[in-house]
C-alpha cells in the first residue's frame, strides 16, 4: 500500500470572470476583434470602452466646406474620429495638421490612424496645446479651415486612472497632460474655502458650492487626505446630506459631475487657454477660412460667443453662427454625450 500523501497541488490562479483590471473589463478595447460586441454597446446608446464617438459629424462637415488640395487643422484630435473624416474630404490631396495636449491617447491615435494609411504625407500629429496656434501657423501657413471639439474624449472619462470620474475609484488627477501642472488633489490641498467656493461657481454653477467647499475644507482641518476619486465623491455626499431624501441621489449626482468639471476646467486652466486660442485664431486662418466649435458647457460656449462676435463687429469674420447648433434629436437618443453639445461657426472676411 501507498501511504504516501498526494503531493499538494498549487491551485492555478483563476481570473474569474469580473476582470478587475479596466484594460481586461471591456471586450471593446479590442474593437477588432470584438466588432460584434462594439456594435451592440453602439445600438443601445452607449460608447464603447476604449472609443471616443465623433459628435455633429455631418454639421461640422457642412460648415467647414472642405475641398482636396486645403490645409486645415483639428485642434483637438482625440480619438481621431473628426480627422478621419477631415482627410477623407482631402482624399489625399492638401493637408491637415491635428493637435492633442494628451501624452497617453495621442500615439495611440496616431497608430491608428497608420494602420488606416494616413501618415506624415498627409496628417502631421503634434502633441501640443492649441493655445499655441500661432506657433503651428508659422508652419501650416493660412489655414483654410479649423476644427476644435472641446473637453475631454470618452477613453479619457472611461479610464479609471486618469481620475476624471466620480464613478470608478482612481487617483483624482483629472489632468488632460498628466506630465504638465498639478493634480487636482494637489490643487485641493492648497486651495481656500473661499477660492474653492468661487471655483465651484464659476467653473461649473454648483449651486451647493458653499456647503461643499466647506465640507472640503473641513476634511482637511480633520487631516484626512482626499486623493482619490471615491473619496471626493463621498465627501460630496457626506455635504449634502441636508437635502431631502426623495431628491438626494439625483443632487448628488449631479453635484458630483458639476464639482469634476469644475476641478478638471481649474487643473487644465481650460478657460485660459480656450480664450488664447480664440484671440489667436482670426490670423491664422486665411482669407475664406472657415472654423467651427463644438463646446459642451455654457462657460466655453459664452466664451465663444463673445470672442465671434467682438471679431464680427470689427469686420475681421464675415459671418458667424446666428444661433448655436444643436446634434439632432436621434444623435442625443444614439450618444448620451452628445446632449449637452453646441456648435458655433465663423467665416474669417
Ligand atoms: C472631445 S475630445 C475630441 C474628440 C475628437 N474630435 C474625435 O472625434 O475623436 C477632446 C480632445 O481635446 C483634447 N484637448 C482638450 N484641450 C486641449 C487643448 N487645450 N489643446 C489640445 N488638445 C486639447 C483632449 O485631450 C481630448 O483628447
Amino acid at each position: 500500500m501507498d501511504n504516501q500523501e498526494p503531493k499538494h497541488q498549487r491551485r492555478i490562479r483563476y481570473k474569474g470572470t469580473h476582470p478587475k483590471a479596466f484594460h481586461e473589463k471591456y471586450k471593446e478595447l479590442q474593437p477588432e476583434k470584438y466588432a460584434d460586441a462594439v456594435a451592440k454597446v453602439i445600438q443601445k446608446g452607449s460608447t464603447p470602452a476604449g472609443m471616443h464617438r465623433s459628435i455633429c459629424v455631418n454639421e461640422i462637415l457642412e460648415i467647414l466646406q472642405i475641398t482636396p488640395g486645403q490645409t486645415g487643422l483639428d485642434a483637438t484630435l482625440g480619438y481621431g474620429g473628426h480627422t478621419l473624416e477631415i482627410l477623407k474630404c482631402l482624399d489625399s490631396k492638401g493637408h491637415l495638421y491635428s493637435l492633442d495636449v494628451d501624452p497617453i491617447e495621442l500615439p495611440r491615435t496616431r497608430e491608428r490612424l497608420e494602420h488606416l494609411g494616413y501618415g506624415p504625407e498627409i496628417l502631421t500629429i503634434k502633441q501640443m496645446n492649441f493655445s499655441q496656434i500661432d506657433q503651428v501657423a508659422l508652419e501650416t501657413g493660412p489655414l483654410n479651415f479649423i476644427l476644435a471639439d472641446l473637453g475631454v474624449s470618452s477613453m479619457q472619462i472611461d479610464n479609471p486612472e486618469r481620475g476624471f470620474t466620480y464613478k470608478s475609484e482612481g487617483p483624482l488627477d483629472l489632468r488632460l497632460n498628466p506630465d504638465r501642472g498639478i493634480s487636482a488633489a494637489q490643487r485641493l490641498k492648497t486651495i481656500s474655502q473661499e477660492e474653492l467656493q468661487g471655483m465651484l461657481l464659476e467653473n461649473a454653477d454648483e449651486p451647493y458650492s458653499a456647503e461643499i467647499s466647506r465640507a472640503i475644507i473641513l476634511e482637511f482641518k480633520k487631516g484626512n487626505d482626499i486623493v482619490t476619486t471615491t473619496k471626493l465623491q463621498q465627501v460630496i455626499t457626506d455635504a449634502l446630506k441636508f437635502i431631502p431624501q426623495g431628491d438626494r441621489n439625483d443632487a448628488i449626482k449631479k453635484s458630483c459631475q458639476r464639482c469634476f468639471q469644475a476641478l478638471r476646467i481649474d487643473v487644465n486652466n481650460e478657460f485660459e487657454v480656450l480664450y488664447d486660442f480664440l484671440e489667436k485664431l482670426p490670423a491664422t486662418l486665411a482669407s475664406g477660412g472657415r472654423v467651427a466649435i463644438l463646446t459642451f458647457h455654457s462657460g466655453e460656449d459664452r466664451l465663444v460667443k463673445k470672442s465671434f462676435k467682438h471679431f464680427y463687429r470689427e469686420g475681421i469674420y464675415r459671418e458667424i453662427a446666428p444661433e448655436p447648433i444643436r446634434p439632432s434629436p436621434s444623435e442625443c437618443n444614439s450618444n448620451s454625450r452628445a446632449r449637452c453639445a453646441k456648435l458655433r461657426w465663423a467665416i474669417k472676411s
